[in-house]
């Protein structure tokens, strides 16, 4: 795969098993320095088991994953290096989000060098209003806006975000757009999961799908629309990989 640099992240033979059945089989990839790679597939594929294995909330039976060069299983520095939002924000409910950032602020080592940055995140994502609220008083919308600008307070190399623009408004969805476009260009690394195809073709740099826990397809946003040209066919596509893939026997 064509790369600049070495990867930020590496995700080699990854195998998750929830008792005897195989959510993740075998499923391999890297995410280099300016790539936003797109984890697409139907529900249940294995986006979410993967993603949660990188970030150390399920623990893979077989498989290795490499985070900013580190072994996250070993080198407490490598959760640093990450970004996480999950599909369902993972909050205090009792705390406000004041009360989150400040923690994690003092957890992450994020100093006064970051308060400009802390104080856009939430003019940006119109969040001051919900800003002393308890977490349990929050929509799903404005939950998902908190573990946003969590996960972005200390600027992570890479952001790993589950299912991203699922409850934003139309103004943070664009906020957000813009956040990873930046990523990009600073030669960070984002990996999401989405079942957005219009994202995937206009925000991600490489799409990978996943089928009952396979990584069927892997290629370049570039060379998938260049070789389908039009998003019918991209979506088509995708149909396609879905319905030829034998469901079962993993
Ligand atoms: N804790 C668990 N225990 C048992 N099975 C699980 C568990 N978590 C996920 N699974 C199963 O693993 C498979 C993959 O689930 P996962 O959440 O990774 O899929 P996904 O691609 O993220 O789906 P979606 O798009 O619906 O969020 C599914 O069959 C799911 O039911």
């Amino acid at each position: 795969m064509r790369m600049s640099g070495n990867p930020l992240l590496r995700v080699t033979d990854l195998i998750i098993r929830y008792g005897s059945f195989t959510a993740v089989n075998k499923v391999s990839f890297q995410l280099g320095p300016g790539d936003v790679y797109c984890l697409l597939g139907p529900n249940g594929a294995g986006k979410t088991s993967t993603i949660k294995a990188i970030v150390g909330l399920v623990k893979p039976v077989e498989g290795s994953i490499s985070i900013c060069e580190k072994n996250p299983l070993t080198d407490i520095d490598a959760k640093n290096c990450i970004g996480y939002v999950a599909e369902d924000p993972i909050l205090i409910e009792s705390l406000t989000t004041r009360e989150h950032i400040e923690f994690a602020a003092t957890v992450r080592g994020v100093g006064k060098e970051s308060e400009e940055w802390v104080n856009y995140l939430i003019k940006a994502f119109d969040f001051t209003f919900n800003l002393d609220k308890p977490v349990y008083t929050l929509s799903r919308g404005n939950k998902q806006k908190a573990s946003l600008i969590l996960a972005l307070m200390h600027k992570p190399k890479i952001l790993i975000l589950d299912e991203p623009f699922t409850g934003l408004d139309f103004q943070s969805s664009s906020i957000l757009k813009n956040i990873i476009e930046d990523w990009k260009k600073s030669q960070n690394g984002v990996l999401m999961s989405t079942h957005i195809l219009e994202i995937a073709e206009k925000i991600c740099t490489r799409v990978g799908v996943i089928i009952s826990g396979r990584l069927i397809f892997e290629d370049s946003t570039e060379n998938v629309k260049a070789r389908l040209l039009g998003e019918d066919k991209f979506a088509k596509l995708l149909n396609e990989l879905t319905s030829n893939t034998i469901l079962g026997n993993k």
